[in-house]
C-alpha cells in the first residue's frame, strides 16, 4: 500500500486528487497540509506550519503539491528533508523559485514535475514540437483559457509550450497581449483568457499566407489531471534522486 499525503489538499486539485486516491486499491490518503487545519476523508489535514511534524508523524510515501508557487517552494524543501518522493504540479514558479525546488530535489528525492498531468496535453506537446520544428517560419501565436480563479498567468502549460516553440524555432521573444498601433515582429504572441469555470483550454495557431494550422487541446473536468497525478504518484516511490517529468511517467 503507498501511502499518500497532498499539499493543497483542500483545494480543487487537492479534493480531486484525494476522492482518486481514496477509490485505489493499492493507494492510502493520510491526510494532508493546507493553510487552516481540517479534516479530508477522514484523514488529517494540517495547516502548513505544521508540515514537518505531520511528515514524521504520518510517514507518506509520496507527497503530492497543488498549492501556490511560494508555498510549494517550502513543501518541496521540507519534503525533501524527510526523504518524501514528490509529485508537483504547483505552476507559476520564478526562475529563482525554480533553482530553489531544483537544488532541494536533486541528490535527495525522486519527484515528477510537470505543468500538466493530463495524457492528452503530454501527447498535445509532441504535436506542437512537430509542428514547430517544421513550420519555424510561420507566424505562432499561443491562446490559453482558464478559470476566474487562477492566479498565474500564462498558465503552467503555456509556458512550456513556449519552452518548446523556442527549442524548435529559437523564437524566444513573447508578445503578452497587444493593444494600439502594433507592427508585428518575429515574436511568438500570447494570449490569456481567464472567466468561468473554464478548466483548461490551450491553442497553438501556426499562421502564414492563405493558411493557419491551429492545434488544440481543451480539458473538461479536473480529473484528467488527477489521473496523471494517480500515475505519477504509482511511479515516483522507489525511483533515484532527480527530477521526472511525465514522459518518463507515460513511457513516450
Ligand atoms: N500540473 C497540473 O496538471 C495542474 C492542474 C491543475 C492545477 N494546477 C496548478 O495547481 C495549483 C493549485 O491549483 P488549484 O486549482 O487546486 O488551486 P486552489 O486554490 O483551489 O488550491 C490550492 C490550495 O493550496 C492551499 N495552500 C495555499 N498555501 C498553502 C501552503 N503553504 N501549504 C499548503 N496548502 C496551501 C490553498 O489553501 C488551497 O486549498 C496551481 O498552481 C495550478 O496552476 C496544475
Ligand atoms: O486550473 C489550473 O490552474 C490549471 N493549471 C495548470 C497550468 O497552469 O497549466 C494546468 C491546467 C489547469
Amino acid at each position: 500500500m503507498t501511502k499518500i499525503a497532498i499539499c493543497g489538499a483542500l483545494g480543487r486539485m487537492g479534493t480531486t486528487i484525494a476522492n482518486l486516491v481514496n477509490e485505489a486499491d493499492d493507494l492510502m490518503f493520510v491526510g494532508g497540509v493546507d493553510v487552516n487545519a481540517g479534516t479530508l476523508l477522514g484523514a488529517p489535514v494540517v495547516p502548513s506550519s505544521e508540515i514537518r511534524t505531520f511528515l514524521q508523524e504520518e510517514k507518506p510515501d509520496v507527497l503530492i503539491d497543488f498549492t501556490i508557487a511560494h508555498a510549494a517552494v517550502e513543501n518541496i524543501i521540507a519534503a525533501s528533508e524527510a526523504g518524501v518522493a514528490l509529485v508537483v504540479g504547483t505552476t507559476g514558479f520564478s526562475p529563482e523559485q525554480r533553482s530553489k525546488i531544483d537544488a532541494a530535489i536533486n541528490g535527495s528525492v525522486p519527484a515528477v514535475i510537470s505543468s500538466n498531468y493530463s495524457v492528452g496535453m503530454n501527447i498535445f506537446w509532441r504535436l506542437v514540437r512537430e509542428a514547430a520544428s517544421r513550420l519555424g517560419d510561420y507566424d505562432i501565436e499561443v491562446i490559453e483559457a482558464h478559470h476566474r480563479y487562477k492566479k498565474d498567468a500564462p498558465s503552467g502549460t503555456a509556458r512550456t509550450i513556449l519552452e518548446i516553440i523556442g527549442e524548435e524555432t529559437g523564437k524566444t521573444e513573447c508578445m503578452y497581449g497587444r493593444e494600439g498601433m502594433t507592427e508585428r515582429k518575429d515574436e511568438v504572441g500570447v494570449h490569456v483568457v481567464r472567466g468561468g469555470d473554464i478548466v483548461g483550454d490551450h491553442t497553438v495557431l501556426f499562421a502564414a499566407n492563405n493558411e493557419t494550422i491551429e492545434l488544440s487541446h481543451r480539458a473538461y473536468d479536473r480529473a484528467v489531471f488527477a489521473h496523471g497525478v494517480i500515475r505519477a504518484a504509482r511511479y515516483v516511490p522507489g525511483k533515484a534522486p532527480g527530477i521526472y517529468s511525465m514522459d518518463e511517467v507515460l513511457d513516450l
